[in-house]
């Protein structure tokens, strides 16, 4: 297992926002977290990422603890994210917020970058390259020049995407990577999780688009109000009593 996760929990005063939650997630597949709003699927990405501590329970990379590491630390050990409300450096171009993803590998920094040393503009000439591959994989390439903020809405999501990538993680986090996509973006954006997975990169995606979901996911993991209800492949997750019933209504199917 790339990242494994054990005994998880975490409160907020008398509220259970996560409790004894464990999964694993392999090298280049993609886990969805699911549930509905307040089940805990943020509160995970956080306690991954670093930026909350959790009260009890494991987390691993690679079989390294990272539980108690800052999040530059976990960043560095190969764990990137992207927020639900995008954060983009908004006074860059498409090309620098990228590259600005890519420093996070880079042995001199992205302060140092700016000061010309010869090793620095030969590593900032492969960062640049790199991150024109990925803009253009993306299919962002056109757009490398413009200031981020110029871009529509659906493209900030995709760049807010390459930045994370940027620094060759072994696995992003994407929180509601399809949210406020259309159809056509949301097909693409699938497409392009899918491709991203056959090159080695591994995934939890938050999302509440299930066509995403049940098309992209290799493994779904259901919460409820904190509680891991069920885990399994899509197949086994729309089939699933206890999923049926904490979405629809016991009747009914998901997706
Ligand atoms: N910083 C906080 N302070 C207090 N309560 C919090 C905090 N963060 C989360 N919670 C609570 O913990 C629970 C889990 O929240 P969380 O944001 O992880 O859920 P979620 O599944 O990501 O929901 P959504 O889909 O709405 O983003 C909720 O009841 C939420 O109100």
């Amino acid at each position: 297992m790339l990242l494994e996760l054990s005994g998880i929990s975490k409160h907020f005063g008398g509220i259970v926002a996560v409790k004894d939650i464990g999964f694993g997630v392999k090298e280049g597949s993609i886990l969805a977290l699911i549930g509905p709003n307040g089940a805990g699927k943020t509160t995970l990405f956080n306690i991954i990422t670093g930026a909350l501590p959790p009260e009890a329970g494991s987390v691993t990379i690679n079989g390294r603890e990272i539980v108690g590491l800052k999040p530059f630390e976990i960043a560095s050990a190969g764990i990137t994210r992207t927020f639900q409300n995008l954060q983009l450096f908004g006074s860059m171009t498409v090309l620098e917020n990228v590259m600005a993803g890519a420093y996070l590998r880079s042995k001199k920094g992205f302060v140092r970058s700016f000061l010309s040393f010869p090793g620095t503009c030969r590593e900032e000439k492969k960062i640049r390259e790199e991150s024109l591959i990925l803009l253009e994989e993306i299919g962002l390439a056109e757009t490398a020049g413009l200031p981020a903020t110029q871009l529509p809405f659906g493209k900030q999501r995709l760049l807010e995407i390459a930045r994370a990538l940027a620094s060759r993680p072994a696995l992003v986090l994407l929180d509601e990577p399809a949210a406020g996509l259309n159809p056509s973006e949301t097909e693409a954006l699938t497409d392009y999780l899918k491709k991203l997975k056959t090159k080695g990169t591994a995934m939890i995606l938050i999302e509440h688009d299930m066509q995403t979901v049940m098309e992209a996911a290799d493994r779904i993991v259901v919460l409820n109000f904190g509680q891991m209800i069920a885990e399994g492949t899509p197949a086994e997750i729309q089939a699933h009593p206890e999923v049926i019933k904490a979405y629809l209504g016991e009747d009914e199917k998901i997706a």
